[in-house]
């Protein structure tokens, strides 16, 4: 909660635009474990997605590299480095930040050497809650750039995708020719 503050107060945010989402919201954690692969050329260990949260705290356990985000529209390697944290913003904080903080799309690799293990934890707002860009950041000259939606339907509308690189997070912004019903 604390590194979600700090970031809000970084733009200017009402600490309360944060807290009534996350404050009560849910932490999650999973185990990503990929096996050696004999053709790492031809697999992939996870597709590429953004995180549909609010803000993901990986830990690439045995230094194995196969993390990778894709910057200015390639692939770069995100080398463990011991006791490490990686943080990735998720969709969800896109959306709250109004785009300021965009969500990185990334992926893992498989390597026929040696498996490989990362520890992830997520932070999500609460099911009750409503998404959509801080109502203190918008303003005649910076206009919401995504649609509102209930939490819970949020992760409906997840669920009944396929894991496919940040199309749910566009398919949430307001496209230019829509009437903004906010
Ligand atoms: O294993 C990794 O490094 C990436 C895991 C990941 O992106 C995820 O669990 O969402
Ligand atoms: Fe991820």
């Amino acid at each position: 909660m604390k590194l979600l503050e700090h970031m809000g107060k970084a733009l200017g945010m009402d600490p309360n635009d944060m807290r009534v989402l996350f404050e009560e919201g849910l932490q999650a954690m999973r185990m990503n474990y990929y096996p050696p692969c004999p053709q790492p050329e031809v697999a992939i260990g996870l597709s590429a997605h953004s995180d549909p949260v609010g803000l993901t705290i990986l830990l690439q356990i045995n230094e194995m590299e196969g993390l990778q985000v894709k910057k200015s529209g390639v692939w770069v390697p995100i080398r463990p480095l011991e006791n490490a944290f990686v943080v990735n913003i998720g969709d969800i904080m896109e959306i709250v930040s109004n785009g300021v903080y965009p969500s990185i799309e990334h992926r893992a690799t498989v390597n026929s050497v040696k498996e490989r293990l990362s520890i992830v934890t997520v932070y999500s707002p609460r099911l009750d809650g409503e998404l959509g860009p801080a109502p203190s950041l918008l303003s005649p000259q910076t206009p919401p750039l995504f649609k509102r939606i209930g939490v819970a339907d949020y992760f409906k509308g997840l669920y009944t995708r396929e894991l496919h690189g940040k199309s749910y997070v566009d398919y949430l912004r307001i496209q230019p020719h829509e009437t903004n019903t906010n």
